[in-house]
């Protein structure tokens, strides 16, 4: 199948250009820039130097539409909003990296994206692409809406307690902490070597974007007896000087004395058979070096038996698993094509 990338000179993109290169059943047909199109994106992108020859279109709805059967959205928010619609006139499949379709309320969106949500209709129909939760109704759908890099992170990491109601639903504390390229390729003062580098900076406290998104898909996969809760969640972004990785360590209280052992058993088997969802074992806790340039998640527990809490650390790469390679996994869900079809990559470590 055919596929485009719009958003062509982004970090996000970027990482899909090389995820998609050498993905076995998918070729690279178009990249879409806004802001260079006509360029050639090694021009943009030296790296990409004798690997990828592609010169950068702009949009056309009429032309993408003959050439390509999928399209990833690597754009800001607002952006997808306008121009995925204009795709499903044509039936193409559509994943949006970007918030635009994750919230299911529009209101919601408009408070905490401070932009005009998309249409309902739009909204009713995306399909949220957290795959190892929502991969039955993935498969079903031609427009995935990629969740945000910390919500994977945390949601993969909180899931198998809330759903086992192993934990006070009132008391979920998650503190965040990713690298630069979180904030994507544009110049910024508050991303700029200088006050990044030796330094850690909490931001957007009590105002981010993923806590609705966090809140919403815990509230959706609340077993029956919980159905009527309304869960929130406390959570903080850091920003830490490393390029590449998220990290959310997580705190709840216990509902029940349950060991390190017993909820290291409990993970292992709610992951298995999902190959991108590594376990640690008991006394190891995973590092973003561990999944760097990958698109594992890996998650470590440990059940504090004197305070009767949980801690959950949880890493991801921010532009694999939170991003690109979360994307393309969907892709091969939607299509059935097997999920690790062109994610089989070690993590790059050192
Ligand atoms: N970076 C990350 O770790 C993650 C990012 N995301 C989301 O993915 C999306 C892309 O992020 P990322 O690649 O990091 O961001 P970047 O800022 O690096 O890239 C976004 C690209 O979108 C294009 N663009 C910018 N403004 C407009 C516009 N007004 N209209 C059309 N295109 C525009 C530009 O490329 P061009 O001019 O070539 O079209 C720009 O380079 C965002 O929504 C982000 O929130 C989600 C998870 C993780
Ligand atoms: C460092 C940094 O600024 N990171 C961004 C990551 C957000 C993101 O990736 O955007 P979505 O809203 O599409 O999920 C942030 O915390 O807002």
């Amino acid at each position: 199948m055919k596929t485009a990338v719009v958003g062509g000179t982004g970090y996000g993109a970027v990482e899909l250009i090389r995820l998609l290169d050498k993905h076995p059943m998918v070729q690279l047909e178009s990249i879409v820039s806004h802001s260079q199109s006509g360029t050639e994106i090694h021009a943009v992108y030296p790296h990409l130097s004798n690997i990828v020859h592609l010169t950068m279109d702009e949009w056309n709805i009429q032309n993408l539409h003959q050439q390509v059967d999928i399209v990833f959205f690597a754009t800001p928010a607002g952006v997808s909003k306008e121009l995925l619609p204009q795709c499903r006139e044509y039936d193409l499949q559509c994943i949006d990296l970007s918030g635009d379709f994750r919230l299911a309320s529009r209101e919601i969106y408009e408070t905490w994206y401070g932009k005009a949500a998309p249409a309902t209709a739009f909204l009713q129909e995306a399909v949220y692409g957290l795959t190892e939760i929502f991969a039955a109704d993935i498969k079903q759908s031609r427009l995935i809406s990629n969740p945000g890099c910390y919500p994977t992170a945390a949601l993969l990491g909180l899931i198998p307690l809330v759903k086992n109601r192993l934990i006070d639903l009132g008391s979920i504390i998650i503190d965040g902490k990713t690298g630069v390229s979180g904030a994507g390729r544009s110049v910024s003062l508050g991303t700029h070597f200088s006050e990044v580098n030796e330094n850690v900076k909490a931001y957007k406290i009590g105002s981010h974007q993923h806590i609705p998104e966090i809140e919403q898909y815990i509230n959706a996969v609340l077993p029956e007896a919980d159905a009527e809760k309304d869960v929130k969640v406390t959570f903080s972004a850091h920003l830490l000087p490393m390029t590449r990785g998220i990290m959310c360590t997580m705190y709840a209280d216990l509902t029940a004395p349950v060991t390190t052992a017993e909820l290291g058993r409990l993970y292992a088997q709610f992951y298995d058979g999902h190959p991108f969802v590594r376990v640690r074992p008991e006394g190891i806790l995973p590092a973003t070096k561990e999944v760097c340039g990958s698109n594992y998640c890996d998650i470590g527990i440990h059940a504090d038996e004197r305070t009767g809490r949980v801690t959950i650390v949880s890493v991801i790469d921010n532009l694999v698993k939170g991003a690109a390679g979360q994307a393309v996994q969907n892709m091969n869900v939607v299509n059935g094509w097997d999920v690790t079809a062109g994610l089989t990559d070690i993590p790059l470590y050192p």
